[in-house]
């Protein structure tokens, strides 16, 4: 499906009429859609549908895939062509962060996870990194918890506590987007529930786009879900009216169990 984007300075994120291959097998068809500055757009469909694929598109994580490409269409981040020669795809990924379905801390200090990204950007003053990691540490609800242990390992933090690191350690490096693959699907509810309430703080700061098999979830947290089937966008529309009353077929289908 395609849909009318307007690139106006409230775009965040404008994807119009992009097809995806990995070699010869097409992921996404025609995809059109756009995501304002400072919302939260979910991403549900079936397994396999391509929201992962369409997610790291937009920082170029599929570059690392061989053969894998964009072959039709543009995706514009902030008015700019992500894949024109202008943009190092290094510097797309600080402005365009992600976090997996698995947190991945480094083996290394809770202080070091969050200081790693500054560092690598040339911050080596050790009062700016402090501050650096306090900030990030409290924008991701995890300050409270591991101010007193920042130099203990990353590893000794609980799986949520991992997760919420990792927030932690892209937002350090100021990011305009984050992407969010499944984040919460390896938490308890309790994690879940922490993450999600740091997600809609984040809200403030950040255009935030998830990918999310959990529809209670997609509910709680975005303001407008796009469903995707067999590498197709079926609809994008506020999350009220996805879930209450979509227009498609296959998206009540979906949303109420009938398959997935
Ligand atoms: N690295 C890859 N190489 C080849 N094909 C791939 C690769 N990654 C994904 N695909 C294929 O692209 C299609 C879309 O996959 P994608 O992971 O984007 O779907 P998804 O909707 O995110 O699925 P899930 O909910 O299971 O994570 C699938 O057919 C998948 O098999």
């Amino acid at each position: 499906m395609t849909a009318p984007v307007s690139n106006s300075p409230e775009t965040a994120i404008a994807v119009d009429g992009v097809d995806f291959c990995y070699g010869r097998s097409r992921a996404l068809k025609e995809i059109s859609l756009e995501v304002r500055k400072r919302e939260i757009v979910a991403f549900i469909g079936p397994s396999g549908c391509g929201k992962s694929t369409l997610l790291r598109c937009f920082n170029r994580m599929n570059d690392l895939v061989p053969g894998a490409r964009v072959t039709q269409g543009t995706i514009e981040i902030d008015g700019v062509e992500i894949h024109s020669p202008e943009v190092d795809p290094v510097e797309l990924r600080r402005r365009v962060g992600m976090v997996f379905q698995k947190s991945n801390p480094f083996p290394r200090t809770i202080y070091e996870n969050v200081a790693y990204g500054p560092r690598l950007a040339g911050i080596s003053d050790k009062s700016e990194l402090d501050g650096i990691v306090e900030k990030a540490l409290r924008g991701s609800a995890l300050w409270d918890e591991v101010k007193d242990r920042l130099n203990e390992s990353a590893f000794g933090l609980s799986g949520g506590q991992q997760q919420r690191l990792c927030i932690a350690r892209t937002i350090a490096v100021k990011p305009e987007i984050v992407l969010m693959d499944e984040p919460c699907s390896a938490l308890d509810p309790v994690a879940t529930a922490k993450v999600e309430e740091l997600i809609l703080d984040l809200k403030r700061d950040y255009t935030i786009v998830i990918v999310t098999h959990n529809m209670q979830q997609a509910t709680r947290v975005s303001d407008r879900t796009a469903f995707f089937y067999l590498g197709e966008m079926v609809e994008f529309d506020e999350t009220s009216t996805i879930f209450s009353n979509p227009r498609r077929q296959e998206t009540e289908d979906y949303v109420t169990g009938r398959f997935g």
